[in-house]
């Protein structure tokens, strides 16, 4: 990992089998590895640096290993993640019932993760129609209702690869800039609600001039201190 800074948590999640390690090989190092499979064994890690307009994104992303047995390891490694790539094969029916138990997961314990279904070896399927088992119609609807974006890939051609993970990053710089503009929203906000609750609190008892005086003097050192304090906290 070298210590290097990573702006968005990425997790692959899916069935063993479905090409979750090929997707990365083909998106960091522009191959497709031919030869027996092999199972990821708990998970991999790998930073990619890339360019989105003039911003510079560093996308860490997990490889986890799809069989069962390592499922909990999975779990570790969605934890604190901004983007999960749901993979399922999609001449493989199964494939996709295990990317909805992912999705559910997800859904369930992170919150702010968003989620990418990717319909893997297309390729197979530019070969032969016939060899399609998920329906591309019925998981846009799924992917419409769960709120998710649908890629269709391919590692061996490499198909819409590149366009998944370029939008995994866009659309991460798109919310931190809207996180920024509604966290300046809430400090331009801050002061005139401040002073608005200051002044519901300063509402004169009666008291003599002297005593008024003092208390507004109070009063508004009391607003200095919660502008002050609220500010420092951003
Ligand atoms: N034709 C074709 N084969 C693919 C594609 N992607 C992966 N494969 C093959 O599918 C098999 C599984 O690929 P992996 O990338 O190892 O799958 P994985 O999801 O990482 O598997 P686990 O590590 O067990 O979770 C390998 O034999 C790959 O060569 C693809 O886009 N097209």
């Amino acid at each position: 990992m070298s210590g290097q800074r990573v702006d968005v948590k990425v997790v692959m999640l899916g069935k063993e089998y479905v090409g979750k390690t090929s997707l990365v090989e083909r998106y960091v190092h522009d191959r497709f590895l031919v030869g027996p499979y092999q199972n990821t064994i708990g998970a991999a890690f790998v930073a990619k640096v890339m360019s989105v307009g003039d911003r510079t994104v560093t996308l860490g992303i997990w490889d986890t290993a799809g069989s069962e047995r390592y499922e909990a390891m999975s779990r570790i490694y969605y934890r604190g993640a901004k983007a999960a790539i749901v993979c399922y094969d999609l001449t493989d029916s199964s494939s996709f019932e295990r990317a909805k138990f992912w999705v559910k997961e997800l859904r369930n314990q992170e919150e702010g993760c968003q989620i990418y279904l990717c319909g893997t070896k297309s390729d197979l399927l530019e070969e032969d129609r016939r060899r399609r088992r998920v329906d591309f119609h019925d998981v846009q609807d799924y992917a419409d209702n769960i709120k998710a974006q649908l890629f269709e890939t391919s590692s061996k051609t490499g198909q819409s690869v590149d366009e998944l993970f370029q939008k995994v990053a866009e659309d991460y710089v798109s919310v931190a800039a809207f996180q920024v503009m509604t966290g300046e929203a809430a400090r331009t906000n801050f002061l005139p609600a401040t002073l608005f609750l200051m002044r519901q609190r300063a509402s004169p008892a009666p008291v003599s001039r002297c005593c008024q005086a003092w208390k507004r003097i109070a009063d508004a050192l009391h607003a200095l201190t919660v502008v002050w304090g609220g500010e420092c906290k951003e």
